[in-house]
């Protein structure tokens, strides 16, 4: 198996707070792993390390056997790491296909990004993401005049664009009501698989984290509480997870 992602001894402080104490673990490529945890374990944190998003207190992080930090060039980076959250993270005043093509803008030079604003460049890269995420007709529409559910597709199909081959989800369905919840991230796992990329998703629901995902890694108070085959996780372990300290 090849690593994708090892962390060593990973700790994160805001001022006083600890989000993150020593936490170690690998994960090899291609894994589906879900992060699940109460709120304020520090899922959010963690996956903002991953993405080089925010430096950790401690500890290394490697991608492919190479320090983040040395991952520095915007291009390379972009090529490894995608990462799509609950809040979408597109622009509404746009038109869908500009946002999906945001995904290619790593690839692009300051002009040819410039260019596309007003003639959209590589334009068939976006009509196949759309297609492929289940939304051809909606390619010249506001973005904002989506559903939450049609939002998140556009954002899938953004990353498709940009073809990461380690996806980072957070919460990537914790606005969309249940039904829109599961099919949106039954694609992600489905597009993961499809173009053998390597995903760790925060989520909400344990019971998509089970259904969905080869491996759960439960967070509790910024440590792991445990790290298992998704088959080997019991109601047991999601209780004490999820079990108020009072009642410990
Ligand atoms: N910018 C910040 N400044 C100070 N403390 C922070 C900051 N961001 C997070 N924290 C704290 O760090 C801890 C971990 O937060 P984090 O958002 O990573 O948890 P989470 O597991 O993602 O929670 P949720 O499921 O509610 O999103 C929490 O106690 C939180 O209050």
């Amino acid at each position: 198996m090849q690593e994708a992602i090892s962390i060593t001894q990973i700790s994160k402080s805001y001022e006083r707070k600890i989000a993150l104490s020593s936490l170690s673990f690998t994960v090899n490529k291609g894994e589906l792993v879900a992060l699940i945890g109460p709120s304020g374990a520090g899922k959010t944190t963690l996956l903002n390390l991953l993405a080089a998003i925010l430096p950790p207190s401690q500890g290394h992080i490697l991608i492919d056997r190479q320090p983040l930090s040395e991952l520095m060039d915007h291009k390379k980076r972009a090529k490894k790491i995608g990462i799509i959250r609950q809040q979408f993270d597109l622009v509404g005043e746009l038109p869908v296909i500009h946002n999906v093509l945001a995904g290619r803008l790593s690839e692009w030079g300051i002009f040819k990004s410039i260019l596309s604003m007003l003639v959209p460049q590589d334009k068939e890269y976006a009509v196949q993401a759309l297609i492929r995420v289940g939304l051809t007709d909606k390619l010249y529409e506001k973005t904002s005049s989506l559903s939450g559910g049609e939002q998140q597709r556009v954002a899938l199909a953004r990353l498709l664009v940009q073809s990461p081959e380690i996806v980072l989800a957070d919460e990537p369905v914790a606005s969309l009501d249940p039904a829109r919840a599961e099919d949106v991230l039954e694609l992600l796992v489905k597009i993961a698989l499809e173009e053998n990329q390597t995903l760790i998703a925060s989520l909400h629901s344990v019971e998509y984290a089970r259904k969905y995902f080869d491996r759960l890694i439960a967070l509790k108070d910024g440590e792991i509480f445990f790290d298992l085959p998704a088959s080997s996780v019991t109601d047991d372990h999601i209780n004490s997870l999820y079990r108020l300290k009072e009642l410990s």
